[in-house]
């Protein structure tokens, strides 16, 4: 058996980086940047107002209520050519470019609203309301540096600075495949010895957690012919695979018979509970992680192995789940020599194990929001002992 290091340290040589490519920023989302993005230009790129109101001399407040008149109207989008001097203000709205000579901003709400002139009831000291070229980002500042993943914030930013193309790594393309007789479509009926496919919606959600982009495929039934001919067929648009089941003793693990020895795939034993049995290996180049069958060892199989790769193949850190630390509220107990992961509810600092720890007990995983992780070593622990859990998330 190998452990689950090894196992892991394996899948990481492996895989391949995706390439880096000149990506639309309406495309982008999820991507990691290959470049650093600078702005070319100041942020905001002209002195304008924060509100709807009027453009005025703050020396001209002095004494409220005053009396002032009207001499122009900015709005946002104007070129920004008019100019005030002391005595004078303009109306102006929120955006748009501050009169020169003006050296604060009155919002509407402190005046009689007048076109003419205006009656301002409030002073304002010189600056109010006024947002100033550079405020937000400098021209030539480095906005977002290689690495950077591309969340919803920073594709704002890189549209902000004026991109519209970004050289990045895609989220891989990760297609989903569930093997098994005895599966069938959820939504149709169940005949005797049938169960509903929940792997392949479950790993493809898993998939879309991890920031790639993920394909289910219906499930395959234990045909080895059809497996084959499915996986090959999907090479084409797959920057990954992953199937599920398959892969232990059976006299029908038909993802074990069809793929050992195929490209550099092979199947192991990692010390591990749930998902012992593993395979993993390129198929033409394209990495295939063949999990076990048991949905709570699928779930924990990917997020063990499946979730680092992919990052992996963005060029980011193979970081694992989020961990934490944590107090038990009741004892447990681990085989020896096995990392044990045990589904877990994470509360104010504490962590209690789920009822039901069977690798079929998917309803104890949809419960949990934490997976404790008892070491190779450790056959039992007592309440109160501190722990280290995976964040599920
Ligand atoms: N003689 C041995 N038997 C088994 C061993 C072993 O070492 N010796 N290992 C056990 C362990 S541990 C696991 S995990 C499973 C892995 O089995 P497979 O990967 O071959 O998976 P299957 O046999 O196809 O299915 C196992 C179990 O999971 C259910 N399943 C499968 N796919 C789905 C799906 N898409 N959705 C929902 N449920 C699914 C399937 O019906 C079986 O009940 O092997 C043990 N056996
Ligand atoms: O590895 Mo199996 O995944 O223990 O049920």
């Amino acid at each position: 058996m190998r452990s689950v290091e090894q196992h892991l340290a394996e899948i990481l040589a492996a895989v391949p980086v995706q390439p880096s490519l000149d990506l639309a920023v309406s495309e982008a989302a999820g991507a990691v940047l290959t470049e650093p993005v600078t702005a070319p230009v100041p942020l905001p790129p002209f002195d304008n107002s924060a509100m709807d109101g009027y453009a005025v001399c703050a020396s001209d407040l002095a004494d409220v209520p005053v009396k002032l008149p009207v001499v122009g109207d900015i709005s946002a989008g104007d070129e920004g050519v008019s100019a005030i001097r002391p005595g004078l203000c303009t109306r102006i709205m929120t955006g748009a470019p501050l009169p020169a000579g003006a050296d604060a901003v009155v919002p509407v709400e402190w005046t009689d609203g007048g076109t003419v002139t205006v009656e301002i009831r409030r002073s304002a000291p010189p600056g109010n309301h006024i947002r100033r070229a550079g405020e937000d980002v400098h021209a030539g500042q480095e906005v977002l540096p290689a690495g950077a993943r591309l969340t919803a914030a920073r594709i704002g930013m890189l549209a902000a600075v004026g991109r519209d193309r970004v050289r990045a790594r895609p989220r891989p393309r990760v297609v989903v495949l569930s093997t098994g007789s005895e599966l069938r479509e959820p939504g149709g009926e169940l005949a005797p010895g049938q169960i509903w496919d929940s792997n392949s919606f479950m790993l493809t959600a898993a998939v879309t957690e991890a920031g790639a982009v993920g394909y289910r495929q219906p499930t395959v039934d234990d045909d080895p012919r059809r497996l084959l001919d499915t996986l090959l067929d999907q090479l084409g648009r797959a920057d990954a695979l992953i199937t599920s089941g398959g892969v232990s003793m059976g006299a029908r693990d038909v993802v074990k018979e069809v793929l050992t020895g195929v490209g550099t795939v092979r199947f192991d034993k990692v010390a591990m509970r749930p998902g012992k049995p593993q395979g993993f290996g390129l198929l033409r180049g394209v990495p295939i992680f063949t999990l076990p069958g048991n949905p709570v060892s699928a779930y924990v199989s990917f997020q063990v192995f499946v979730r680092p790769a992919l990052r992996a193949m963005q060029g980011l850190p193979p970081e694992p789940l989020p961990t934490v630390t944590a107090t038990l509220t009741e004892p447990v107990s681990s085989p020896p020599g096995l990392r044990h992961y045990l589904r877990a509810v994470l509360r104010d600092g504490t962590v209690t194990p789920t009822e039901g720890q069977g690798s079929h007990q998917l309803g104890s995983l949809a419960r949990a929001s934490g997976l404790i992780v008892v070491p190779e070593n450790v056959t039992s622990l007592a309440a109160g002992d501190p722990v280290e859990v995976l964040a599920l998330p």
